[in-house]
């Protein structure tokens, strides 16, 4: 690695700024690298709630992987750091989050132009994270930032870690974005992120979940049997691609490459971008 990388970070290489986002573990906040001014965001987590949510080896992994990934849909991590009671993720810095721009908008939904383009870069970032063997298990709104150009990233990197700082997370955790083979506790491979870019696709074009209901148990009866009805607004092509992506049995479902091809996707973005 070259110098940069092995850097033996400390707080005092940074000037804290605004709290960005409060989690369970601790918060991200804005900082500066004093001798460049770069800004990044740091991410502090406390040992002891690590220690007594029992996640250490988790942590450990997630930095193992999160550092050595390289990709314009996923947000950097470019080093940690600890002291005596905190570890420090060093992150690239994306100023917006996506689930609030969806509140922010009228009905909580995205244009299909809009759409298309979080889709398709949301679905390069998995074919990148696929190569590598990673599966990431937790796409859903709030791991999901904007740059100020409006690019998505991905921004979370507790790949398999569902006890995360997730904002929405009621107190027993949404269903929500589970897939069937997850839900019911049965083995999953690279196809359950297929599924949740299913469910986020839904989403941002509906303004709410598809399998969202009253109860937990309602939710976990129709996440298993797919069970979602499209408000009579969806066009066609778009319930299209949903309905190859919610599928029941994971080797149903649409092979990433193929989400990047469907006519919803190529119609919808800029062929240029
Ligand atoms: O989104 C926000 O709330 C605030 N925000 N606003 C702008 C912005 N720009 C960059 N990053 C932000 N947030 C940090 C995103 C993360 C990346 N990686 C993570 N990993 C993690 O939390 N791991 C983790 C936690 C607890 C236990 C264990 Cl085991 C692992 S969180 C930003």
């Amino acid at each position: 690695t070259n110098k940069k990388d092995d850097m033996k970070w400390t707080l005092d290489n940074f000037d804290i700024g605004k709290a960005l986002g409060k989690g369970k573990f601790g918060n991200v906040y804005l900082a500066r690298e004093k001798s460049s001014g770069f800004i990044v965001a740091l991410k502090v987590l406390f040992k002891t709630q690590i220690l007594k949510a029992n996640v250490e080896h988790q942590l450990k992994r997630e930095i193992e992987i999160q550092t050595h990934l390289r990709h314009p849909n996923i947000v950097r991590m470019f080093g940690y750091f600890h002291d005596d009671a905190r570890v420090y993720m060093i992150l690239e810095y994306a100023p917006k989050q996506l689930y609030k721009e969806l509140q922010a908008q009228e009905n909580q939904r995205f244009s299909e132009v809009r759409a298309a383009l979080y889709i398709k870069q949301l679905t390069e970032a998995l074919i990148y994270c696929h190569d590598k063997n990673i599966i990431h298990r937790d796409i859903k709104p709030e791991n999901l930032l904007l740059t100020k150009a409006g690019d998505l990233k991905i921004a979370d990197f507790g790949w398999s870690v569902h006890t995360r700082d997730s904002k929405r997370m009621t107190l027993c955790g949404t269903l929500d974005y589970l897939p069937p083979e997850m839900v019911s506790g049965n083995s999953h491979d690279k196809s359950v992120d297929v599924w949740s870019v299913g469910v986020l696709l839904y989403e941002i074009l509906v303004g709410k979940p598809p399998f969202e209901a009253p109860t937990y148990e309602e939710t976990y009866k129709r996440i298993l049997n797919a069970q979602y009805i499209f408000p009579q607004h969806v066009a066609p092509l778009a319930r299209d691609l949903i309905s190859r992506l919610l599928r029941v049995k994971p080797e149903t479902r649409l092979p990433l490459q193929e989400v990047l091809l469907h006519d919803w996707i190529k119609i919808h973005t800029n062929l240029l971008k």
